[in-house]
């Protein structure tokens, strides 16, 4: 019997290609026509309108936060950025669309950053985020964090040990061997100082979060050892034996994941399988598991070794949700996994963007050198206390106006419209539709900060009210989803920023190149080249 799919089978080619145009077409513009989020009239680019193949493109371009800037310089405040996304750059959308109350989760973006077992940053469902942060949350209270000080500042002691080894050997006009990346000249030395505080980060959030640091400052190397079999490493927790191991570039693996789930997360779910089988992508889909790898094995290693350190690890044991539960090992691990993610290169890049930025600027630099010479001027030990630091009014400046200016996370975080709808400035959005407030935009907000918002200033910190510029300051983000470690990073930036700045005096290699960026979920710098000298001796 000649059945349809013998008769499908004999069509021509050219019938199969103009049926795969009319089912392509059908899929973008019958939603296009129908218009369900009712969002039609927003301007955005026409393919935006149409795919999340637009949002998706520039995602993997690594350079979202500047192109959505520029939608909004060419459309205005509203921007239609997927065909169900809409962006708003308006400080008073920060505290709807993020607000603890409005029914606002996070969209199936997150479901693109899922390994091991959801974690804090990427649990959807609003009871179990409810429960995780009931746990988390008191471990990163300013209490809590000052007990986690002694493990910052002695990684930032050996951070500076290394500096001043290499600054010693540039003052003689030594040069590093192949592969260490920087040579004396002039009296200083360069190098570029990315690696370097990203090695700090890494030593200080691996101490705190698996008992032990990376050793990446003692190695000057990025590499962190990682489970070579992650099921046998999860099913020996608590053996005697740590699990066997290898050695991989963290550093290098956190980004590329970072740059691979933040563009599959934009694409529909069900394009994401076989998104995956393409060469970029499995790259990626790699470094997931290595990261999870990593976290695995080190749990591993910690379990085997009875310890009462105060560090995030042991109070992520000691946590009990309302119930009186403890995490489980497998939940234990994907909570340590998710503060090293989000503890590592927020606060690496964040300190290398305020490094370049004083660099740059070299009268910003002398007035921080100043204030941090005034106040701790007779102390001969190099580290900073945070009680030393907490209030010093420029440093806090500083600090501030780099974290807006750079946005490592300046991306319009996005959330789900609940059930019911929601206003934002002034319109309404359906249930279903996703909506983001970008923090880079914001951030460059010229009512809010100025005609020169895009320049690098601390000093407009003090002209205004600073509740006045809180509106539109989004470095942790808004809500019930702000960020938990706040009180930590605060912490390490106000100690690595002044140890540093008060030891060594700043100057850029190339004073007229672009400071270049690279976007996955976080805007990082590509590199900062600087020259380095000892201010005291
Ligand atoms: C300069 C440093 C930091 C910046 C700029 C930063 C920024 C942010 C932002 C914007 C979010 C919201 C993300 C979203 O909604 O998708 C977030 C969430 C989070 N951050 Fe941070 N962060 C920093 C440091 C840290 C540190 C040191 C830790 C902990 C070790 C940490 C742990 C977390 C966690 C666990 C979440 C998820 C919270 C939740 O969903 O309840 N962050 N961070």
């Amino acid at each position: 019997m000649y059945s349809l799919l013998d008769h499908l089978a004999s069509l021509p080619f050219a019938a199969w290609a103009g049926f795969a145009v009319a089912a392509i077409l059908l899929l973008h513009f019958v939603p296009l026509i129908a218009d369900p989020y009712r969002i039609n009239s927003y301007p955005g680019p026409f393919l935006a309108k149409i795919s999340d193949a637009w949002l998706g493109w520039v995602a993997a371009q690594g350079h979202r936060s500047e192109v959505v800037h520029e939608m909004h310089k060419k459309y205005g405040k509203f921007v239609r950025i997927a065909p169900n996304h809409v962006s708003i750059a308006d400080p008073d959308a920060l505290q709807i669309v993020y607000a603890h109350g409005n029914g606002t989760l996070k969209s199936n973006f997150y479901d693109a950053f899922v390994s091991i077992q959801r974690g804090l940053f990427n649990t959807r469902s609003r009871p179990e985020h409810a429960r995780k942060r009931k746990i988390v949350s008191h471990i990163f209270s300013q209490k809590s964090v000052l007990e986690f000080e002694p493990y910052t500042r002695m990684h930032v002691r050996k951070f500076i040990n290394q500096w001043d080894r290499l600054c010693s050997l540039a003052v003689k006009g030594g040069v590093g061997e192949e592969g260490e990346g920087w040579r004396g000249r002039d009296g200083r030395l360069w190098l570029n100082s990315l690696p370097w505080y990203n090695y700090l980060a890494f030593d200080i959030i691996g101490d705190l979060a698996f008992g032990a640091p990376f050793g990446m400052l003692e190695a000057c190397a990025d590499a962190a050892p990682v489970a070579v079999s992650q099921e046998k490493a999860m099913a020996s927790y608590g053996d005697t034996d740590s699990p066997e191991i290898t050695y991989f570039p963290a550093v290098q693996i956190l980004n590329d994941r970072g740059e691979y789930s933040a563009s599959l997360g934009v694409l529909p779910p069900h394009w994401r399988p076989l998104v995956k089988l393409l060469p970029w992508y499995r790259k990626g889909n790699e470094a997931v598991k290595r990261l999870a790898g990593i976290a695995i094995a080190a749990v591993a290693k910690r379990l085997t070794i009875p310890t009462d350190r105060t560090d995030l690890l042991g109070k992520l044991q000691e946590g009990k949700d309302d119930g009186g539960n403890p995490m489980g090992r497998e939940e234990l691990t994907a909570e340590a996994l998710t503060e090293l993610i989000a503890g590592s290169d927020t606060t690496s890049n964040s300190s290398c963007a305020i490094t370049y930025h004083l660099a740059a600027n070299p009268l910003v630099q002398q007035k921080l050198q100043h204030e941090l010479d005034v106040a701790l001027g007779s102390d001969d030990d190099p580290v900073s206390t945070y009680e030393q630091v907490k209030r010093l009014p420029y440093l806090e400046a500083v600090i501030n106006e780099g974290l807006r200016i750079h946005s490592t996370s300046g991306i319009g975080l996005p959330r789900l419209v609940p059930e019911g709808g929601l206003t934002v400035c002034g319109k309404y959005f359906s249930e279903g539709t996703v909506l983001s407030v970008p923090s880079y935009t914001i951030h460059r907000d010229k009512e809010a900060w100025g005609d020169d918002a895009d320049a690098f200033r601390p000093e407009r910190w003090s002209e205004r009210e600073e509740k006045v510029y809180q509106r539109a300051f989004n470095p942790f983000s808004f809500g019930p989803r702000s960020c938990v470690g706040r009180n930590l990073a605060s912490m390490e930036l106000l100690i690595i920023i002044s140890s540093i700045l008060r030891r060594y005096q700043f100057v850029l290699e190339e004073p007229k190149k672009k400071f270049d960026t690279r976007e996955g979920f976080l805007r990082k710098p590509v590199e900062c080249r600087v020259g380095i000298r000892r201010r005291t001796a």
